[in-house]
C-alpha cells in the first residue's frame, strides 16, 4: 500500500500539481511553528486525491500554498497554467447578492463579458441543479444548496474568457464537513459526476476517512505536525461507491488505525 513520495523532478503533462519538498514554518525564532516539512506530493490530471491527516497538521495551509494564497518557506509547487479554484466549509457566499450574482461575480473576475455572465451562471447553477434558484438569496436556501452555489461559483473561476473549462485544480477544504450525512452523500453524488464531467483535478481535504475513500482515486496521508506525508493508499474499488460498503468500510478502517498510530506517536 505504501508509495514512496515521489522523486523531485519537473512538472510533465501527466501532473496538475507538483508540489517538492515543501516547507512552510510560521513565526521566527522562539515563536517559530514548522506546519509542514518536505512534503512532496503530486495530482496527476483528472486525479481525485484526497489528504488526510489529524487536526492541526497543515492541510489547509497545504492548499492554501497550492492556492497561491501563501508562499513556501522551502521547495516549490508547480501548477502550470491549471486554473486554480478553492472551496472551503463556509460557502462563503455575498448574503446581498442573489445567487446568480454571486456565480456572475466570479465569472467578472475570469474576464467573461458583462453580456454572457447571466447565461454561463445560468449554466454553471445547472450543472449543480440550481437552476431555478438563481434569483433566491443566499439565505434563502439550505446548507447543502449554498455549498452547490459554492461549487458553481468555483466552477465559475476555472473558465477562460471564451466559457470554455481549462485545465482546472479545485482544492477543497473540507467542503461538506457542515453539513449532515443525507445531504453530504448527494453532494458526493454530485461533485463525482462533476468531476467526471468537467475532467477537473482535485486535491480535497477532509477529517472523514470514509469520506476520502468514497472519493478518492488516493488518498494521502499527513503526519501530525509538522505534516509529512507518511502514507498514500490507492483506493481500486469501482465507482461510484457507496459510502456505507463494505469495502469502502474496510479500507477506512484500515487507514484509521494508520491514523491513530501516527497521532499516537505524537501524542496529539
Ligand atoms: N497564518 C498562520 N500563522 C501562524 N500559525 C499558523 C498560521 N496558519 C496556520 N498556522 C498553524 O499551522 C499549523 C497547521 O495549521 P492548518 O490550519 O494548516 O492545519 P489543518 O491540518 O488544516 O488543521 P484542521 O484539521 O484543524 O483544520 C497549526 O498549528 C496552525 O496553528
Amino acid at each position: 500500500m505504501t508509495q514512496a513520495a515521489p522523486a523531485a523532478t519537473s512538472r510533465t503533462a501527466d501532473t496538475a500539481v507538483r508540489l517538492d519538498g515543501v516547507s512552510k514554518a510560521f513565526g521566527s525564532g522562539g515563536n517559530r511553528l514548522l506546519a509542514l516539512d518536505n512534503v512532496s506530493l503530486s495530482v496527476a490530471p483528472g486525479e481525485f486525491v484526497c489528504l488526510l491527516g489529524a487536526s492541526g497538521c497543515g492541510k489547509s495551509t497545504l492548499l492554501n500554498l497550492v492556492a497561491d494564497l501563501d508562499r513556501p518557506t522551502a521547495g516549490t509547487i508547480d501548477t502550470g497554467d491549471a486554473r486554480v479554484a478553492m472551496m472551503f466549509q463556509e460557502p462563503a457566499l455575498f448574503p446581498w447578492l442573489t445567487v446568480s450574482a454571486n456565480v456572475e461575480l466570479a465569472l467578472k473576475a475570469r474576464g467573461v463579458p458583462r453580456g454572457e455572465r447571466r447565461d454561463r451562471a445560468g449554466d454553471l447553477l445547472a450543472s449543480v441543479h440550481l437552476r431555478d434558484f438563481g434569483r433566491k438569496r443566499p439565505h434563502q436556501l439550505s446548507g447543502g444548496m449554498r455549498q452547490r452555489v459554492a461549487l458553481a461559483r468555483a466552477l465559475a473561476l476555472t473558465v477562460n474568457e471564451d466559457g470554455a473549462a481549462g485545465g482546472t485544480v479545485l482544492l477543497m477544504d473540507e467542503p461538506f464537513g457542515a453539513l449532515d450525512a443525507m445531504t453530504r452523500d448527494l453532494l458526493h453524488d454530485e461533485l463525482e459526476r462533476i468531476w467526471t464531467e468537467r475532467s477537473l483535478s482535485i486535491l480535497f481535504v477532509t477529517h472523514n476517512v470514509r469520506e476520502a475513500v468514497r472519493l478518492g482515486d488516493r488518498v494521502v496521508l499527513l503526519s501530525s505536525r509538522p505534516g509529512r506525508v507518511v502514507e498514500e493508499f490507492p483506493v481500486p474499488m469501482d465507482r461510484p461507491r457507496r459510502i456505507d460498503s463494505p469495502e469502502v468500510s474496510s479500507l477506512a478502517a484500515h487507514i484509521t488505525d494508520r491514523l491513530r498510530e501516527e497521532v499516537g506517536r505524537h501524542g496529539a
